[in-house]
């Protein structure tokens, strides 16, 4: 591991990007946060597009295309009745996931390139790209690297039991997505995540080191 994060004599064009992509519940979020830990600058793109949900103007906006129902008693729009008019493997389906990624991924794509720009000029470390369609969205000429989780079937089914997730929630929203073989032949680098957190954490310091030494 190098000694510590780089210091402020890190120059504005070296904070490296590392994208972090995967299969849904592998483990994405769990390496970003230990990345944050050693120093970097974590951007969740799920969780910036979560906070546009809660903008009146995206409201009003889904509201239009999905009709009154996504709307809670509180005002807030419910993600499972959002997921349930967006996962189906029908064609509306299809139609409506492409509707409402035309309205969060240009927000999302300008929160992201401000972060970005940002963590550059204050000469942070690094910047970790938490973005599960980092390739889909055209993230990857962004990335200076791009780590991609692997995880065995059997452990798969244990992470999503955590999350509460069957294999069909898995089906329905990695159908959407690039197969894993296609993510990870664009990919600098492949994270095995089929033991415990704690060896998950190690090979990250150890990537991270490899990867900050490398520049
Ligand atoms: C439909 C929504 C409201 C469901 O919310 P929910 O809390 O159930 O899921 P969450 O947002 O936490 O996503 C969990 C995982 O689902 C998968 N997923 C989410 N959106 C998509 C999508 N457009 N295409 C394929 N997979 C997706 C990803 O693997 C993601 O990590 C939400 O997924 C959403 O707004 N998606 C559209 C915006 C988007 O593309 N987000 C991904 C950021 S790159
Ligand atoms: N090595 C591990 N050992 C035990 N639990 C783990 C391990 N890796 C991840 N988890 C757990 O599995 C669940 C999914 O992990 P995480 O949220 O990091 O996945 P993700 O890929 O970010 O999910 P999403 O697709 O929703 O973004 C979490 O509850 C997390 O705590």
């Amino acid at each position: 591991m190098s000694d510590g994060p780089l210091t402020d004599s890190t120059p504005v064009s070296s904070t490296p990007i590392i994208g972090v992509i995967g299969p849904p519940c592998s483990g994405k979020s769990t390496v970003a946060r230990h990345l944050e830990s050693l120093g970097g600058v974590w951007l969740n793109a799920d969780e910036i597009a979560k906070s546009q949900l809660s903008e009146p103007d995206v409201i009003h906006e889904l509201k239009s295309l999905f009709g009154d129902s996504i709307q809670m008693a509180d005002g807030s729009l419910s993600r499972s009745r959002l997921a349930d008019l967006v996962f189906g493997d029908d064609e509306s389906s299809h139609t409506r996931l492409r509707q409402l990624e035309g309205v969060l991924h240009p927000r999302t794509r300008t929160i992201l390139q401000s972060e970005i720009a940002k963590a550059k000029s204050d000469r942070r470390p690094f910047v970790i790209l938490d973005v599960p369609l980092l390739l889909e969205s055209d993230y990857r000429e962004t990335c200076d690297e791009v780590w991609c989780l692997q995880v065995d079937p059997d452990r798969h089914q244990e992470l999503l039991a955590s999350r509460g997730w069957d294999a069909e929630e898995l089906e329905r929203r990695n159908a959407r997505q690039w197969s894993w073989e296609r993510k990870r032949l664009a990919s600098t680098r492949v994270i095995p995540n089929n033991g415990t957190e704690e060896e998950l954490r190690r090979l990250v310091e150890s990537e991270l080191a490899s990867t900050l030494q490398s520049r």
